[in-house]
């Protein structure tokens, strides 16, 4: 059941209480959650977070690099401390890297203290938008629109699990942020007035 979804009765959390939380963007690389989410904060007149950014800054170096230097595993670790410290800051917007929501402990944080917004987009959309820089380790080890397809079976059914999908087609960005806003709306008048609190 996801926060759209009306509560059971003894099972809910109020709405009001999950419009505090912070709003954590999930997704494929290229789906737009640090470029999306910069702007739906200057939107909203929240702060903005990049888990990825904060990992390179704590660790002094890029993505890349921490990747080479202690690999996938070492960085997962980072990126679900520096996750569960950035949730339990004010409301802001998030964005996570796309191996983030995978990470079951991830998920789990992610789902009790945030409300998390999967941007989902199609392979081709995702491809060309992931060509336009060198930085993703993960697509350095292969063919990258064959490395993003598998990551794409793998992983959307898993992304599914967040509160809100919203998609992030081949339009400008103000369109995914009017309609991340529209959906954040929808949520705060759900006619129950109450929200699922036993999520997956
Ligand atoms: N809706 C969109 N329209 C056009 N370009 C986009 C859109 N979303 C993302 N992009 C571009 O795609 C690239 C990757 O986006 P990014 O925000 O870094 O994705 P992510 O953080 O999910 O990996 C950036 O150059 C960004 O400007
Ligand atoms: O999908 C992934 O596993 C990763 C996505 C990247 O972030 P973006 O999704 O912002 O590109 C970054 O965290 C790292 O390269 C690993
Ligand atoms: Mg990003």
């Amino acid at each position: 059941m996801n926060k759209t979804q009306i509560a059971e009765a003894g099972n809910a959390t109020s709405v009001n209480e999950y419009e505090n939380r912070p709003i954590v963007l999930v997704g494929l690389m290229g789906a737009g959650k640090s470029s999306i989410g910069r702007r739906l904060a200057t939107q909203l007149g929240l702060p903005f977070k990049d888990a990825d950014t904060e990992i390179e800054a704590a660790s002094n170096l890029s993505v890349s690099e921490f990747f080479n230097l202690h690999g996938e595993a070492a960085f997962r670790e980072g990126e679900r401390k520096v996750i569960a410290r950035l949730l339990k800051e004010p409301r802001h917007v998030l964005a996570t890297g796309g191996g983030a929501f995978m990470d079951p402990r991830t998920r789990a944080l992610i789902s009790k203290k945030g409300c998390s917004i999967w941007l989902r987009a199609e392979l081709d959309v995702i491809y060309k938008r992931c060509m336009k820089r060198n930085n993703r380790p993960l697509l350095k080890t292969g063919n990258p629109k064959t490395i993003l397809k598998n990551l794409m079976e793998a992983r959307y059914p898993v992304y599914a699990e967040a509160d809100i999908t919203v998609d992030s087609g081949d339009g400008p960005h103000e369109i995914v942020v009017d309609k991340i806003i529209a959906a954040l709306k929808d949520l705060k008048n759900s006619s129950s007035g109450e929200i699922a609190q036993g999520r997956k």
